[in-house]
């Protein structure tokens, strides 16, 4: 049995917590998987390296509308994939090799764990390994439904599509959230033959209506989207593909293809640390239970010394949220008697689609509940990226921007964008939503550039209607 001062599960943001505060303490970095974790090795890195080359092939047709006259010669699956590959595997492998070999207070366990106690850790080799502090940053796996055939080795998930050796011609997808829309794009844009199998009526039904409705109009201009359709079964055809069998509303239908994407949602890998064992809450959706300051609950009450961060024990499965709640971890590991809290209000997402899409706060219709229940006047204005000098430049005809508000206050209560950078464009609007900067003060207290693309905001600012005041700029 070997002590630690701090034992860190998972080095995808738990990577983060080994701050100078620990440079004189023994420190155990334990993780199963690619060193590095999902975003870097599997997700959000390589998948927007990926969509970035797609960008490219599919502007040439964006390039026609208007009179300039492009053709994409040949997209190079494997110089791209190769590419993206030799550039994270090497951040992977030279982080794994400082966290083993270069810092002689870290010790870095290559397996996975599960709890024996809640101090107390079991290695897949039977190593065991106790801590005075244990931060579990495990995060989550794809769900793979229960199909037959769905372990032929032409189906994959985001953990392994991304490697294929070669672009599929054609290309089956199930699900109709983040992966699927962004892989949808990626690889109809590299020329495959993509379906989509949507058990629903819409894709990225998350999202607010009005993005939820367009997007899914958008997407099936561009690739065959099979509303409230399921996928029964797969199975090899004679021909070493694979024939998928649908039902829709149609009926049954057969379609072969080259290569399945199952994206269907990811779990939490709590189950995996035996929480049981150490008697932690473990919430309804599987998500390791914790409080406000990370701590993870037993019982209702915190573990001494146990924390919890991202996949694992978040509601939002995002980056951007894991990396805000391991710098709450580490603060908190070392600042036993100022413990600070993650906030969760306004978390912003993007779905690097095409188009774009980003969002934060509140639906329209979790704003019209919010509005009821607080008695709360709602305003609500939809701009087209269209009516801006910019929006004309792209001749635009999907882009826009929804914004909703409290009338009285100007204070905004969600922001969504679907057209070109979304991603950027809303940027303004998460930090108006954060230092609660009203409506009509955010518009009229600032220049804003002509002609950029921004003016869209500015103008969905101004139609919300929500301050009769004067806040222009003065000199
Ligand atoms: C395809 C894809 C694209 C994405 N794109 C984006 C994006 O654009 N923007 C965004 O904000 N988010 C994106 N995400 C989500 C983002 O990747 C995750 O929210 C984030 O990586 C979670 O980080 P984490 O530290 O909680 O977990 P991870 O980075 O997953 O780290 C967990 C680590 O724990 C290890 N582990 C698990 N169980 C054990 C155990 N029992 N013992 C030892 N080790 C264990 C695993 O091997 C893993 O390395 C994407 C996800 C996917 C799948
Ligand atoms: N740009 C980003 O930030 C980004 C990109 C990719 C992934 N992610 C994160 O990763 C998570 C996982 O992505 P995802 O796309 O797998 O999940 P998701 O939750 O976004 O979408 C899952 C989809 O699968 C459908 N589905 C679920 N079970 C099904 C079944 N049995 N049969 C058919 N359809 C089924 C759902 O209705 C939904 O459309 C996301 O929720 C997100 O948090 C983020």
């Amino acid at each position: 049995m070997t002590h630690y001062d701090l034992a860190i599960i998972g080095s995808g943001s738990g990577n983060s917590l080994i701050t100078p505060d620990w440079d004189n303490r023994k420190v155990a970095v334990i993780d199963g998987g690619t060193f590095g974790g999902t975003c870097l090795n599997v997700g959000c890195i390589p998948t927007k390296m990926f969509v970035y080359p797609a960008q490219l092939a599919a502007s040439a047709a964006e390039a026609a509308r208007l009179g300039v006259d492009q053709r994409v010669e040949k997209v190079r699956w494997r110089e791209i994939r190769d590419r993206i590959f030799s550039r994270i595997d090497a951040i992977s492998e030279g982080g794994r090799r400082y966290r083993a070999e270069e810092l002689e207070n870290v010790t870095l366990y290559s397996e996975y764990v599960r709890f024996t106690s809640p101090h107390r850790l079991e290695t897949a080799s039977g190593k065991e390994i106790t801590a005075d502090q244990i931060v579990v940053a495990a995060g989550s796996r794809p769900v793979l439904p229960d199909i037959p055939g769905i372990g032929l080795p032409q189906v994959h998930t985001s953990d392994t599509v991304m490697r294929v050796d070669e672009l599929p011609d054609r290309v089956l997808i199930l699900g109709g959230g983040y992966i699927a829309a962004e892989f949808g794009f990626v690889f109809s844009a590299f020329g495959s033959e993509v379906t989509m199998a949507v058990r629903s009526g819409a894709l990225l039904r998350a999202q607010d209506e009005t993005v939820s409705e367009r997007f899914t109009a958008a997407a099936s201009g561009q690739w065959d989207v099979r509303l409230h359709t399921q996928l029964a079964s797969l199975a090899e055809n004679a021909v070493g593909s694979v024939r998928a069998v649908l039902e829709g509303p149609a009926g049954t239908s057969e379609l072969d293809v080259d290569l399945v994407l199952v994206a269907t949602g990811r779990v939490p890998n709590t189950d995996r640390l035996d929480p049981a064992a150490a008697g932690l809450d473990v919430e309804p959706d599987g998500r390791l239970a914790v409080d406000e300051y990370q701590r993870v609950l037993s019982g209702g009450q915190p573990v001494p010394g146990l924390w919890a961060l991202g996949d694992v024990s978040g509601a939002d499965q995002l980056k951007h949220v894991a990396n805000l709640e391991a710098r709450t971890v580490a603060h908190n590991l070392v600042h036993p008697d100022d413990l600070q809290a993650s906030s969760h209000r306004f978390v912003p997402s993007a779905v690097f689609s095409h188009p774009q899409i980003a969002s934060v706060g509140l639906t329209e219709a979790e704003a019209r509940d919010y509005a009821l229940a607080n008695g709360m006047d709602l305003v609500m204005a939809v701009q087209e990226y269209g009516s801006t000098a910019y929006g004309w430049a792209m001749e635009d005809s999907t882009g826009f921007v929804k914004l909703l508000a409290d009338r009285t206050t100007g204070q905004l209560l969600g922001a969504h964008i679907m057209g070109h950078e979304a991603s950027m464009l809303i940027q303004p609007l998460i930090q108006a939503m954060a230092f609660g900067l009203d409506a009509a003060s955010m518009a009229r207290g600032q220049y804003w550039i002509h002609p950029a693309l921004t003016e869209v905001v500015e103008n969905a600012l101004l139609s919300l209607g929500t301050n009769p005041q004067d806040t222009a700029l003065r000199p």
